[in-house]
C-alpha cells in the first residue's frame, strides 16, 4: 500500500526562551502512515511529538524537510488549506451551542444545505455513540462525551487525514480505557487515515498499526506494537514500553533469528534477534519481560535470588527478586494455582529463551 502521509528529514528547531540556544524540537524525521492506518507518535515529554502532529497539520513551520499528503508537498499550506483535521486534548468545544451545533458548525461555514448537515450530524452522532443527545449543552456532558462531540465534530468533515493530540488525556483511568477501544472501533469503521500523539504506552499500544517511537527530537523506533514490545532496539525502548529485566551478558554464538549469550555465571541461553548485526564477543544486555521469567527451583535456574517482595494485583503476583546485586520483577499469573514463594526464600528464575531478546549495552549503542 502506498504511502498517504510522508514526513521527509523533518528538522524544527525553537529559540531557547530560557537562553540564548536553540532548541532542537524535531531532530531530521522521516516516517511515512499508510492509507487507512493508525500511527501514533509516543515518546516522553519533550521529545517532540507534538511538534511532529503541529508541522503535519500546518500549525508549525519546518525549518527542514518536506510533508507530503497524498503525494502532493503541503509545506507551504496553512492549516486550513491542508485535507486534515485535529483533535485537541482540551476539546475547545463551543459551550453556547449544543451537540447538534457544535458538530454541525464546520458543515455549516462550508455552505451545506440544512437537510445534508442534518443527515451528515446525525449519522457521525450515530458513529460515535451520542444519538439522542443533540441537544444536550457542553457543559452538561461527561468528559468522555464531550471528547465524543469533539472527534465527531473532527470527521464530520471528512478529512483526509485526521490528527490527534493526546485526546483522552484529560479523562480518568476508566473512561480512557473504554475511549481507547471505542476510538479504535470507530477510526476503523470510517476508515480515516489517522496520526495520534501520546505519551501513554498502553494508549499506543492498544490503537496503533504502528508506533513511532521518539526521544530528543529523534525516532528511535518504527514497528507494529508487537514487534516494538517484542524486539525494542534499545534500551530506552525497552524500559519505556512495557516493564523489563535487564542482564548483562557476552554474545558466544550467532545465528541469523537466534543468538546464544553467556550470562555473567557463566550459564548459556539462546535468545531470538530480528535487527543488528550481532558480532560474537560483544556485551550486550538481555531483556527479558517479567511474563517471560519462570520461577523454579534453585538447581534449575538460569540464574538464583532470593525473594524480596511480592505485590498483588488480582489477576497476578509481581515478585521482586534479588540476584548478584540487581533487582527483577516476575510476574505469576493465575498464582492461586501453585504455591507461592516465600518472602527471604530462595528461588532459580528461568528465562523463556522464546520471548526474551537483548539490545546492545548502552556504552556500546551505537554498534561501533
Ligand atoms: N514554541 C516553542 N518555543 C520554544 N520551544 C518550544 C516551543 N514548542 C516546543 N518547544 C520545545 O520543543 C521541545 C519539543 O516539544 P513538544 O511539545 O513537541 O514535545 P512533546 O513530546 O509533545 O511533549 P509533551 O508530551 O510534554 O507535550 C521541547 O523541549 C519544548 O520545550
Amino acid at each position: 500500500m502506498k504511502a498517504f502521509v510522508e514526513l521527509k528529514n523533518i528538522s524544527k528547531h525553537f529559540k531557547d526562551p530560557h537562553g540564548q540556544g536553540i532548541v532542537k524540537a524535531v531532530d531530521g524525521i522521516s516516517f511515512q502512515v499508510k492509507q487507512g492506518e493508525l500511527v501514533t507518535l509516543l515518546g516522553p515529554s519533550g521529545c517532540g511529538k507534538t511538534t511532529t502532529l503541529r508541522i503535519i497539520g500546518g500549525f508549525e513551520i519546518q525549518n527542514k524537510g518536506d510533508v507530503l499528503i497524498d503525494g502532493a508537498v503541503v509545506n507551504n499550506l496553512p492549516p486550513n488549506r491542508r485535507p486534515t483535521a485535529m483533535v485537541f486534548q482540551s476539546y475547545a468545544l463551543f459551550p453556547h451551542m449544543n451537540v447538534f451545533e457544535n458538530v454541525a458548525y464546520g458543515l455549516k461555514i462550508r455552505n451545506f444545505s440544512r437537510a445534508e448537515i442534518r443527515r451528515k450530524v446525525l449519522d457521525i452522532l450515530d458513529i460515535v455513540g451520542l444519538t439522542g443527545l443533540e441537544n444536550r449543552y457542553p457543559g452538561k456532558l461527561s468528559g468522555g462525551q464531550q471528547q465524543r462531540v469533539a472527534l465527531a465534530r473532527a470527521i464530520v468533515l471528512e478529512p483526509k487525514l485526521l490528527l490527534l493530540d493526546e485526546p483522552l488525556s484529560n479523562l480518568d483511568a476508566k473512561l480512557r480505557e473504554q475511549m481507547r477501544i471505542e476510538l479504535k472501533k470507530i477510526q476503523k469503521r470510517v476508515g480515516i487515515t489517522s496520526v495520534y500523539v501520546t505519551h501513554d504506552q498502553l494508549e499506543a499500544m492498544t490503537l496503533s498499526d504502528k508506533v513511532v517511537v521518539m526521544n530528543s527530537g529523534k525516532i528511535v523506533q518504527e514497528d507494529t506494537p508487537a514487534n516494538i514490545y517484542r524486539f525494542p532496539t534499545n534500551k530506552f525502548v525497552a524500559s519505556f514500553i512495557g516493564r523489563a529485566n535487564f542482564i548483562e551478558a557476552t554474545l558466544v554464538d550467532v545465528q541469523a533469528d537466534s543468538v546464544r549469550v553467556k550470562l555473567k555465571n557463566g550459564k548459556e541461553i539462546g535468545v531470538v534477534v530480528i535487527h543488528d548485526n550481532w558480532k560474537i564477543g560483544e556485551k550486550v544486555l538481555v531483556v527479558a519481560r517479567p511474563e517471560s521469567i519462570t520461577l523454579t527451583s534453585v538447581d534449575k535456574g538460569d540464574i538464583v535470588g532470593t525473594i524480596e517482595n511480592s505485590i498483588y494485583t488480582g489477576n497476578m503476583v509481581t515478585f521482586e527478586v534479588v540476584s548478584d546485586g540487581s533487582s527483577f520483577e516476575v510476574d505469576m499469573v493465575n498464582p492461586y494455582s501453585s504455591t507461592l514463594p516465600a518472602l527471604g526464600e530462595k528461588i532459580g528464575l528461568k528465562f523463556n529463551q522464546k520471548s526474551i531478546t537483548i539490545v546492545r549495552s548502552e556504552d556500546n549503542e551505537s554498534g561501533e
